[in-house]
């Protein structure tokens, strides 16, 4: 039985603790198969050894919200507000999109994930089966789902739309050696009616899946329901079915008290986008609140063309930052809970047995080099994550026990290449909508 062994580095332990510490993988499994000190006579092959000395070895970051191939409009469209950017710029050029622009998108956004620690990701975009074709060839692990609207189409296309976001669903579900699972993925409350929507909730049901859907992101999103049904969004989401145990929601920025508290009562989870919600100026999410209320949140960038990067680090950071000022407090979110964030609470949001770095676990982990002057002294190894550390210090990426970057080389894919084919297809696809 093929084993890893991680060694020589720290580690950080679920409560957060950090001690001298090696890793033991079981390949065969995918998970880790002990945390414990250093074996100071190991006789274990050095070629299946991956060196943390100088490093601490932490839960690979799980990016839990998001549209992958998007990485191919980054920097295509900036400094707009959500309506006017997604009408005016990404849904025209979303048009001309075929699937080998969404297969390189996705290996760009691959390449950039595993480069900056990053084992696991959701996905809601088109072509899914292209994506999990590269979620398969890189070696990371996903959550995925073809996204659907309603507005502005014929009412049969929506539906086959709807149809093709549960047929992906259950098609792809536990593909890929267990590192695929998928959910039926309406993409809002506002842009899907609601009968489309109690059909793909109850369709999702019954093909036992999650729903994963924008909601409350602006207040264009929540006064059109408010006015028309008299009730907050996230009301009138249970009302339609959603709210189950394994949905969870992208954003959750305008939410009031009464849905926070709505929130926490269900088995639902919420998945927060600093960066995504600062440059479209959406607003700050109560996270702090949430957290209070007992819901659990996860983290993500959104898509490259609205963050405009897929460091989680730079997301882990900007939930600190956000989080002190939409709360007027300092002691908000502290390092320790953007962390988890990232980790636990992404984990349990795409309902991955990850996130922490504890014998029984998957095997998804990242090592980060701490050897550098911006980690320069170690008072705090957790306030280093949260405050100090970037994507760029990842030495070593692992997911489901596979090495996927090694001294930042990564493995399973050329990275050059990708760069190279992408920069085309970016510039192709721009003639093509030009
Ligand atoms: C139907 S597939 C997903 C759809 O969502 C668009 N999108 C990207 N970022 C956002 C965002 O922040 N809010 C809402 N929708 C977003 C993406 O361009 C696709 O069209
Ligand atoms: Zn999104």
């Amino acid at each position: 039985m093929p084993t890893l062994h991680i060694a020589n580095g720290r580690v950080l332990h679920p409560d957060h603790s950090v001690t001298e510490s090696d890793v033991l993988v079981d390949q065969s499994t995918g998970t880790i198969e002990s945390v414990a000190d250093p074996d100071p006579d190991p006789d274990t092959d050095p070629a299946e050894t991956l060196d943390a000395e100088g490093g601490l070895v932490i839960p690979g970051l799980i990016n839990a919200h998001g549209h992958a191939a998007m990485a191919l409009l980054r920097g295509y469209a900036d400094d707009k507000p959500l309506d006017a950017w997604l009408q005016e710029d990404i849904w025209p050029a979303e048009g001309e999109l075929t699937a080998e622009d969404i297969r390189i998108g996705t290996e760009l956004a691959a390449v950039e994930m595993i480069r900056t620690g990053t084992t696991g990701f959701a996905d809601m975009y088109f072509e899914e089966p292209h994506v999990a074709g590269v979620v398969e060839a890189s070696g990371l692990r996903a959550m995925l789902g073809h996204g659907f609207v309603s507005v502005g189409k014929d009412p049969e296309d929506a539906r086959a739309d709807m149809e093709k976001s549960v047929n992906f669903a259950d098609q792809y579900d536990n593909l890929g050696g267990g590192r695929i699972s998928t959910a039926v993925m309406p993409h809002s409350l506002t842009t899907v009616n609601e009968e489309l929507l109690c059909d793909a909730v109850e369709r999702a049901r019954e093909v036992d899946v999650p729903v994963h859907i924008h909601a409350n992101e602006t207040t264009d999103e929540v006064d059109p329901i408010v006015d028309e049904r008299g009730v907050r969004p996230l009301e009138y989401a249970e009302e339609i079915g959603l709210l189950e145990d394994g949905d969870f929601l992208a954003h959750c920025v305008h939410v009031d008290d009464e849905e926070i508290e709505r929130l926490a009562d269900s088995e639902a989870t919420a998945v927060h986008c600093p960066a995504s919600n600062a440059k479209l100026a959406s607003g700050i999410a109560p996270v702090q609140a949430m957290l209070d209320a007992g819901i659990t949140v996860g983290l993500g960038t959104d898509g490259a063309a609205s963050n405009n990067d897929l460091d989680m680090f730079d997301e882990i950071r900007d939930a600190a930052m956000l989080g002190k000022l939409g709360a007027e407090d300092a002691a908000a979110v502290p390092a320790s809970a953007a962390v988890r964030m990232a980790t636990e609470g992404s984990a349990a949001a795409l309902g991955f047995d990850a996130g922490r770095v504890e014998a029984g676990a998957t095997a998804d982990l990242a090592v980060v080099d701490l050897d550098a002057a911006h980690l320069t002294p170690e008072h705090d190894l957790v306030s280093h994550l949260a405050y100090a550390a970037s994507g760029q210090d990842v030495r070593h990426t692992v997911c489901d026990g596979q090495v996927l970057m090694e001294d930042q080389e990564i493995q399973t894919m050329d990275a050059e290449a990708v760069k190279e084919r992408a920069e085309e297809q970016a510039a192709d696809l721009v003639e093509r909508v030009a």
